[in-house]
């Protein structure tokens, strides 16, 4: 008997956002499960498109369904709670549900659907249809691509029988296989094969001898070529004598490559540790959901809790997701946990090739591990049995996708504990004031760890005012006490990390004449200058251009570069500390896979004195000798027209700080500022969360910003400026209609940006507390949006965001 089915296709428009329903005959009965990928005829040509299943129905009325075309895997590549999860992560997101079923996936699952045109060419010129559809080949039709005139022509050449439709499907999953070799002769057959062969056939000689010592197993064919010098010939030919059978199996790619992590054990907890990890305990025992803010200070060991965590629920045969900000923080970090767990790690984020991932992601399906580490979109692992999940860095604004579907991963986490009846784990020294504040209205349990594990007091940090520096300088971007320091660690042979925050900063060109500043012809941004390739680069668009020599507006000579970057820095410091070995790390000298690692390596084996780097050095490093950190420029990130600008500050502030004194030697910490007297500055200075909390809090409630309010963000942008604004302005007074008094709508106004890759961009932001009327509204605005789309217009809802531009 059949059973039916529901799916959602994988076409992301309104008209498609609902269930379909399929026959699946006898033969894949067993086979299609929830979560499983199909294809399916869809439409009226009965294209075939992707589709993910939602449900199963054994009982089928057989009616007038069609039956799906085929089940794309073996196995499924989610399951019914990701299914679930699907769905309310597109209602919290204005998505459409295909939306977010794809950016669950690894990419390498994304189906590619092309058509094909057969021309009858008695009827009609094949560059007739060509010349129609603006392709060069009959065989590369992108559905998306085509306008409705182009699409409706086509359709009536279908109908007049001039051209004939075809599809054909380009499933880009690759399973890596590796050809395996097996002997095929037992071992009196392989002496009389032998003594038949002339002395001078050496190669198959070695071969049947090679073979003799095989067992079962066999060797892979790249051994025996590679190492035992085998001619890929002479395997060819054992292979027509049936001395071997070669088969093709399949091989994951390693993420690790060939590193092995020396294994390690628990820590005997210190009293702090041991409170927040019974309070863990307690509520995996009790199938307690609620979540637990862990606050503890830089180096009070956050990590041993959650890794001691992690192996109570692997004891229980359960499963565990640990989430870390970014790509930055997880070589260090996954090395951890790989010490701890070994194989049983799966470990997903943006550094792995598509390949690696999709491998991964299928020892998870498969149920070969138990642990999940990984960034942001780790948070869908198929993972069956969750018993814990562990947002490390809770507070990082890498946790939300500025794509769509815009969404949370640390929201994500807290709804599946909750299905998974789970805790989950918020840990960070510096919390979101989201996440604080609700754990103060006990929404959230808290639990404290003010020490350090190593019992030292956390670093020393002095303020050096730049503003008094102004004339003893060292030069512009060293004041004298910070090199001071530099050499005397030097000298003692202890190590220095230094952070330049680049947040809102750029080394732009200024004519000192005439105010000019060298912008993106594209984009309404400056261009930052590249000493490595000689140019003017646009971060936007990657426009790019050569160093002017004079000012293109007023002819003077008197063009400068303002700001400073990596490399001008380690530029000044081969000056003024010409015997200090240097280690820079910004994402230029990052870019190459594996390149992070290998630098944080470098430095880990004291092949450099200084780790110099932008924000993505300040998170989650662990090196025992660094005794300095010095912060070149604390202000940069405060200038930002964003409500979360001193918060995130202070933030990198205390991170960066708490580099120092990790081990036995004590740190110090040393924070150039314009602004000394800022309070985020000042409460850094004295780590002091608790009281940075406090005022900032006040802050919020005063401006009406989260956590007092919700926000959301509604974007336009379009190619023509008045297009863009009268959108936005038609959406305000939509807005308008529902909202009470109570609430505040920002804008419209051009973003700070205005322009980026030749389109304007107005934006809005609604503030408000409870507004039963505003879902509703938006859900509608998205529905339209596909509608304007056409004319190039594009409008995105981003609720809760996270970087104002
Ligand atoms: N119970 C313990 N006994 C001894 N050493 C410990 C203990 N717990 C942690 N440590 C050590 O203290 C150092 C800091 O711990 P860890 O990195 O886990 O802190 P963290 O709170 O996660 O740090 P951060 O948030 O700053 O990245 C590490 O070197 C770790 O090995
Ligand atoms: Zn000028
Ligand atoms: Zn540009």
């Amino acid at each position: 008997m059949s059973k039916k089915i529901d799916v959602i296709v994988d076409i992301p428009a309104l008209q498609t956002n609902q269930n379909f329903t399929y026959l699946v005959d006898d033969s894949l009965e067993n086979l299609v499960k929830v979560g499983s990928r199909v294809l399916v005829p869809f439409g009226q040509a009965g294209r075939p498109v992707q589709a993910y299943v939602i449900s199963i129905e054994s009982q089928a009325n057989l009616d007038d369904l069609k039956n799906i075309n085929a089940l794309l895997d073996p196995e499924p590549m989610l399951n019914s709670e990701l299914i679930s999860l699907s769905n309310w992560l597109a209602d919290q997101t204005y998505s459409f549900r295909a939306n977010v079923l794809r950016a669950m996936l690894p990419n390498l699952l994304k189906l590619n659907t092309r058509r094909y045109v057969l021309v009858n060419e008695e009827k009609i010129s094949k560059n007739e249809v060509l010349d129609l559809l603006g392709v060069e080949q009959a065989n590369d039709l992108r559905i998306a691509e085509l306008t409705h005139m182009q699409q409706a022509k086509l359709n009536e050449w279908v109908n007049q029988g001039v051209v004939e439709l075809k599809y054909a499907i380009a499933d880009t999953a690759k399973i890596k296989t590796e050809m395996q070799v097996y002997p095929n002769l037992s071992e009196s057959d392989l002496k009389i094969e032998v003594s038949q062969l002339a002395s001078n056939a050496t190669g198959q000689i070695k071969l049947l001898k090679l073979l003799g010592t095989l067992d079962e197993d066999g060797i892979a064919q790249k051994k025996l070529i590679n190492e035992e010098k085998i001619g890929r010939s002479t395997i060819e030919s054992a292979e027509k004598k049936h001395w071997i059978i070669r088969k093709a199996i399949e091989k994951y790619r390693n993420p690790f490559q060939s590193k092995t992590v020396q294994s390690d054990s628990a820590l005997i907890l210190n009293s702090e540790q041991k409170i927040a990890k019974n309070m863990i305990d307690r509520q995996i025992k009790s199938k307690d959901s609620t979540p637990i803010l862990l606050e503890g200070v830089t180096g009070s060991g956050k990590t041993e809790v959650y890794l001691q965590s992690i192996a109570e629920v692997v004891k229980q045969g359960k499963t565990a997701i640990m989430l870390v900000p970014e790509i930055s923080l997880t070589p260090l970090m996954v090395n951890r946990v790989r010490a701890r767990f070994g194989n049983q790690v799966a470990v997903l984020h943006s550094a792995l090739s598509d390949g690696e991932k999709f491998d991964e992601w299928r020892r998870i399906v498969r149920q070969e591990v138990s642990v999940v580490v990984g960034a942001r979109s780790a948070v869908f692992a198929p993972l069956q049995n969750l018993g814990i999940v562990i947002v490390d860095e809770e507070h990082s604004s890498t946790y939300k996708q500025e794509d769509t579907p815009r969404y949370s991963a640390r929201d994500v986490a807290v709804y599946r504990a909750r299905t998974n009846k789970c805790p989950v784990v918020l840990g960070s020294a510096t919390p979101s004031l989201e996440s604080r504040a609700r754990a103060e209205k006990k929404v959230y349990n808290l639990v404290q760890m003010k020490e350090r594990a190593n019992k030292h007091d956390l670093p020393t940090i002095k303020i050096i005012d730049m503003r008094k520096e102004l004339n003893s300088r060292a030069d512009e971007t060293f004041s004298k006490g910070m090199l001071t320091a530099i050499n005397d660690r030097i000298a003692k042979k202890e190590q220095i990390v230094l952070l330049l925050n680049r947040r809102g900063f750029s080394s732009f060109v200024m004519c000192r004449s005439c105010g000019f500043v060298l912008k993106c012809p594209n984009c309404d941004v400056s261009l930052t200058m590249h000493v490595d390739t000689h140019s003017m680069r646009c971060h936007y668009c990657g426009h790019e251009e050569v160093i002017p020599k004079a000012c293109k507006n007023c002819g003077s000579d008197k063009i400068r570069f303002y700001g400073t970057g990596t490399e001008k820095v380690e530029k000044q410091l081969a000056k003024l500390v010409p015997d200090a070995k240097v280690i820079r790390m910004d994402v230029d000298t990052t870019r190459r896979k594996g390149a992070h690692e290998r630098l944080l390596d470098r430095f880990g084996n004291h092949e450099a004195d200084i780790l110099l780097g932008t924000q993505m050095i300040a998170k989650g490093l662990d090196f025992p000798d660094v005794t300095l950190v010095g912060v070149l420029n604390a202000d940069t990130s405060l200038e930002l027209p964003d409500f979360r600008s001193a918060e995130r500050t202070f933030q990198l502030l205390t991170q960066v700080a708490g580099r120092a004194g990790r081990a036995d030697k004590e740190g110090e910490v040393l924070i150039q500022s314009f602004n000394p007297d800022h309070y985020a500055i000042k409460l850094a200075q004295k780590q002091d969360y608790e009281d940075f909390f406090i005022k900032e809090m006040y802050l919020r409630k005063l401006g009406k910003y989260p956590p007092y309010f919700f926000t959301v963000q509604v974007a336009v942008s379009s190619g023509e400026e008045k297009t863009a604004a009268k959108v936005a302005f038609d959406i305000v007074n939509k807005i308008k209609k529902v909202v009470s008094d109570r609430s505040v709508i920002l804008g419209p106004s051009p973003r700070s940006i205005a322009k980026i890759k030749q389109k304007y961009f107005y934006q809005l932001v609604i503030k408000f507390q409870k507004e039963p009327g505003l879902d509703q509204v938006l859900r509608s605005i998205r529905d339209e949006a596909q509608k304007q789309y056409r004319q190039g217009i594009s409008i995105s809802i981003d609720p809760e965001p996270q970087v104002f531009i």
